[in-house]
């Protein structure tokens, strides 16, 4: 009798232990750094074992593996509601709130409730629409949505077409879907779940139309959620991941609202059909800000999740022969294994700090923005359009890759990396085309780049493009200077400087040579991506630099996590190379030195690889993967995940009796 079995054992894999033993710093001090400090990683533990004391939260991934579409639907609304209701009960502040969320690591069915419906009231509502709106939805008495995408324009604002005409006499605004294009299409939480929704449609009062404002609009009703007259809401079908959040279509077909429906903080129509606006004229796109804001923070997560999953697994799975005198070795081994997942760590940790320096930035420029001071918003808008695509970009291609790197079982769903792709894939659509975004940057840059040139001191995160390219020598006279992280940040600058001048420099040639603007823009349209991208990256390696430095740890953390912002910042230049050359950043001495450093320090982060993804301190139940399980008991745990299948549930498959039995039956009997 076999005695294989699916029971998972109860100690730790050795070959993880090994890892565990060999650190060369004290993971839960870096775990703390992580966290923001040892009280802050207390209170994440607590919830994280209240909330996993719930049997609920171990039965969700079955039905997350292995349900149909609407099960999976069901179960994610049955999630939210039972994290809102602890929510009430223990009184979690917005950030306790932020960290369960976090914990939970899942697109939830009414999570747009939180992420955009709350801050969109917070953002765009006057005092006396919040203490009404905003009251309801924190208490979970109105459930609402983020309608602004339609079929036919999610990028381009200025084309939605869903109308608020202003209607004097009975004081209401009348919201209407003229078109199949301008139905709401793409919304979280519409299709099923909101009985509420801020609906951004073109305000028109008199005939004149006003730009793109938010209505809040009831959909369904308060008593048994049937939709309302005029009202037709749907949900848009099954997607590539995230299928447990009902993204919905809207059409309305005349619908009236009271006038004070219409969010008035930045403009407001009076009962006799006034229009006025107070601050920016695009004080209403507040709200995506944030949430740009956010995705970066999600992408650290989305990248270190990947990470911790591939360095486990490739800690405890050994294939094929290094040493032939030796054992398979475990494939964390292999130059080349460490060369596709270290990119990923080593990024973990840069956008942890970039993530973390932005949302600095954005809360002090918020509080400003309270106070009706816009001078930020410029540069705020520019940093989180850049980041945010960014590091969705780099973070997405970096989890595939890990992905890979799992060989065949990274390919199960019980690995959890397919899963972790597909759901963060929309991280570079949504909130703004990533594409789209870096062109806003790049809009300002070139901006920026004219008022140096036209002898303006910049302040902020394009202040360098003031400097005198003539004073740039490369930083880099040796291999040992390598090393040198402020060298290697430098590099980043002047490479972003040359990247930018050169665009700034053709665009304004073409336009000399009696180009209309929009046609020179959209020739240099991929050289103005270029540069986006080159003062991203370079903000990104500043923000890690500078977050190093500055940190207050002990002599081994501030050690390897040095090491790792070295390979991060000499991995993107081996990688970009061309780049880098083309700007004469760096020279082909220069280049070759970095090429062997990126590679030996491969070498220098593989001890400490395992303790590294350890600081992250993910609970198995949030990584939710059988290969990147704390106890590395891969093996047992993918085959644990069979039990649950369905497809095992009987002995014989029903489709047997229906189709294969009488087609065996059939081939039996044929002479042919
Ligand atoms: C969690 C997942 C759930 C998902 C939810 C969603 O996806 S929800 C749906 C998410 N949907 C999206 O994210 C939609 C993406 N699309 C957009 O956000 C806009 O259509 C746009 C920004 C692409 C263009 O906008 P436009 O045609 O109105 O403008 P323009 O190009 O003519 O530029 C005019 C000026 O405005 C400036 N400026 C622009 N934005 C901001 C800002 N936020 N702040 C400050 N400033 C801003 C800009 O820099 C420029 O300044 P300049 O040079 O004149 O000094
Ligand atoms: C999972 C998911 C959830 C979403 N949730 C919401 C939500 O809750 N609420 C909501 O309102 N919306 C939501 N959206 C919609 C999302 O915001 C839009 O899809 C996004 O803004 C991109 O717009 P688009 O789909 O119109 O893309 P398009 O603009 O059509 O982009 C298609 C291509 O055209 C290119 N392109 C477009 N314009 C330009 C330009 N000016 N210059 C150069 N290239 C250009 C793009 O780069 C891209 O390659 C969601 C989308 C997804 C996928």
């Amino acid at each position: 009798m076999s005695e294989i079995t699916s029971s998972i054992p109860l100690q730790i894999n050795p070959d993880l232990q090994e890892e565990r033993d060999k650190a060369s710093f004290n993971v839960t001090e870096l775990t703390h750094i992580i966290y923001g400090g040892i009280e802050k990683t207390k209170k994440r533990k607590r919830l994280e074992k209240l909330l996993f004391s719930d049997p609920f939260f171990q039965e969700y991934q079955n039905v997350r593996a292995f349900g149909s579409r609407s099960e999976y639907y069901a179960a994610s609304v049955k999630k939210s509601t039972k994290i809102f209701k602890l929510r009430r009960q223990h009184k979690w502040t917005d950030e306790e709130y932020e960290t369960v969320l976090d914990i939970c690591h899942d697109d939830l069915a009414l999570t747009l409730h939180h992420t955009m419906f709350i801050p969109a009231l917070e953002r765009l509502a006057t005092e006396d629409q919040k203490s009404k709106w905003l009251t309801l939805a924190k208490q979970y008495k109105i459930i609402g949505t983020y309608a602004q995408t339609e079929l036919g324009h999610g990028t381009y604002l200025q084309g939605l077409e869903t109308t608020a005409t202003y209607d004097p006499q009975t004081r209401e605004f009348v919201m209407n879907t003229p078109t199949l294009s301008a139905m709401k299409w793409w919304p979280g939480s519409l299709g099923k779940s909101s009985n509420h929704a801020l609906v951004l449609a073109t305000l028109i009062i008199s005939g004149k139309k006003y730009g793109m404002h938010p209505f809040l609009v009831q959909l369904r009703s308060m008593d048994d959620h049937k939709v309302l007259p005029g009202v037709r809401v749907g949900d848009i079908g099954a997607k590539m991941g995230g299928n447990s959040v009902d993204n919905g279509y809207l059409i309305l077909d005349n619908v009236r609202i009271p006038r004070n429906n219409m969010l008035m903080k930045n403009a407001q129509v009076s009962p006799d059909g006034k229009f006025v606006t107070r601050g920016p004229s695009k004080a209403n796109y507040a709200t995506m800000m944030l949430i740009r804001v956010q995705i970066c923070t999600m992408a650290y997560q989305v990248v270190s999740s990947g990470a911790t999953i591939g360095i486990r697994y490739s800690a405890v799975r050994r294939q094929s022969k290094l040493d032939p005198q030796d054992r398979e070795p475990k494939i964390l081994e292999y130059q080349t294994q460490q060369y596709k997942i270290f990119p990923g760590l080593a990024m973990s940790y840069a956008f942890l700090f970039a993530s973390r320096s932005l949302t600095r930035k954005y809360e002090e420029a918020f509080a400003e923005i309270q106070r009706g001071d816009f001078k930020s918003l410029p540069e705020l808008h520019c940093l989180s359009s850049g980041l945010k695509s960014f590091c969705s970009e780099h973070s997405v291609r970096q989890v595939e890759i890990i992905r890979q790197s799992c060989g065949g079982h990274g390919y199960l769903n019980a690995a959890g990396l397919g899963m972790l792709v597909n759901a963060a894939a929309p991280m570079i659509t949504v909130e703004g085309e990533n594409t789209v975004m870096y062109l806003q940057l790049a809009r300002y840059i070139l901006k920026r780049f004219a008022g140096a040139m036209s002898g303006q001191q910049l302040d902020g995160s394009t202040s360098y493009l003031s400097m005198d390219p003539a004073t740039y020598v490369c930083p880099v006279m040796s291999e040992t200077d390598c090393r040198n992280l402020t060298a290697l940040c430098d590099i980043y600058r002047y490479r972003s400087y040359m990247t930018v001048c050169r665009v700034a420099r053709q665009v304004q040639h073409d336009m000399e040579s009696d180009m209309p603007q929009h046609v020179a823009i959209n020739k240099n349209l991929v050289d103005l991506v270029r540069a986006a991208k080159a003062h991203s990256y370079y903000i990104v390696v500043k923000d890690f630099v500078e977050g190093v430095d500055a940190l207050v740890a002990s002599a081994p953390v501030i050690k390897v996590l040095r090491t790792l912002c070295c390979f991060y910042a000499a991995h993107g230049i081996a990688e970009y190379s061309g780049d880098f050359l083309e700007s004469e950043a760096v020279g082909l001495h220069q280049l070759k030195w970095i090429k062997n450093l990126q590679v030996s320090l491969l070498g220098e982060i593989r001890p400490d690889a395992v303790a590294l993804v350890d600081a992250f301190d993910y609970h198995d139940i949030t990584l939710s993967s059988a290969l990147g399980c704390y106890d590395g008991n891969a093996y047992e745990r993918l085959f644990k995940s069979t039990e649950n299948d369905p497809m095992n549930k009987e002995e014989v498959h029903p489709s047997y009796y229906q189709y294969l039995k009488p087609f065996m039956e059939e081939m039996n009997k044929s002479k042919l």
